[in-house]
């Protein structure tokens, strides 16, 4: 629910949330790290061996885009293989008042592009493209790894019908 009185996130929290890809299961494990700088140390043990991270930023403030600005460049020195999502957040409170809007959606899809990320501008409040963002980060996740499986001397094992894991901070 969206309140004016929210709690901080101190560490992480963690949900698992199925999907389904085509007649494929999967399971997302997904941590919600502290977006505030005094947790950063601990951030980077969440995203440890992530497959996919969702660096997320107010639409109605741009400094919090240079913030995520910074996490995308921590993913991509220290995570090479995590592919990155860019979330606008809060696209509800745009509405018509073009000078609510604190980052241009043209500036981020331009970055976007440069680093190989995607673009979803969401809304927690109505939902907006919730879905469609978790949707398309077990899609990836399922089309990376039949490409990862091909490139293996094994081939491809196309009796598996389900895929357990979708990562975990445990799991390397
Ligand atoms: N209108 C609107 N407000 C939102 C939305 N998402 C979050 N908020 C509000 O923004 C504030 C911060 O939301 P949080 O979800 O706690 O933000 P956070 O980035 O996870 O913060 P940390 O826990 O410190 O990492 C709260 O007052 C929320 O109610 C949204 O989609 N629309």
């Amino acid at each position: 629910s969206i309140s004016s009185v929210s709690l901080q996130t101190i560490g992480a929290a963690f949900v698992a949330k199925v999907m389904s890809v085509r007649s494929r299961t999967v399971t997302l494990g997904i941590w919600d790290t502290a977006g505030s700088e005094r947790y950063e140390a601990m951030s980077r043990i969440y995203y440890r061996g992530a497959r996919a991270a969702i660096v997320c930023y107010d639409l109605t403030d741009s400094s919090s885009f240079q913030r995520a600005k910074f996490w995308v460049n921590e993913l991509q020195n220290f995570e090479e293989s995590c592919r990155i999502y860019l979330c606008g957040t809060k696209s509800d409170l745009l509405g018509e008042d073009k000078k609510k809007r604190g980052v241009d959606f043209h500036d981020v899809q331009d970055y976007a592009d440069e680093i190989k990320a995607e673009l979803f501008e969401t809304s927690s409040k109505t939902g907006q493209s919730v879905d469609e963002l978790f949707q398309k980060v077990a899609e990836d996740y399922v089309h990376l790894t039949a490409f990862q499986v091909m490139t293996e001397d094994e081939g491809v094992n196309l009796g598996r019908e389900t895929s357990p894991y979708f990562y975990s901070c445990c799991h390397h």
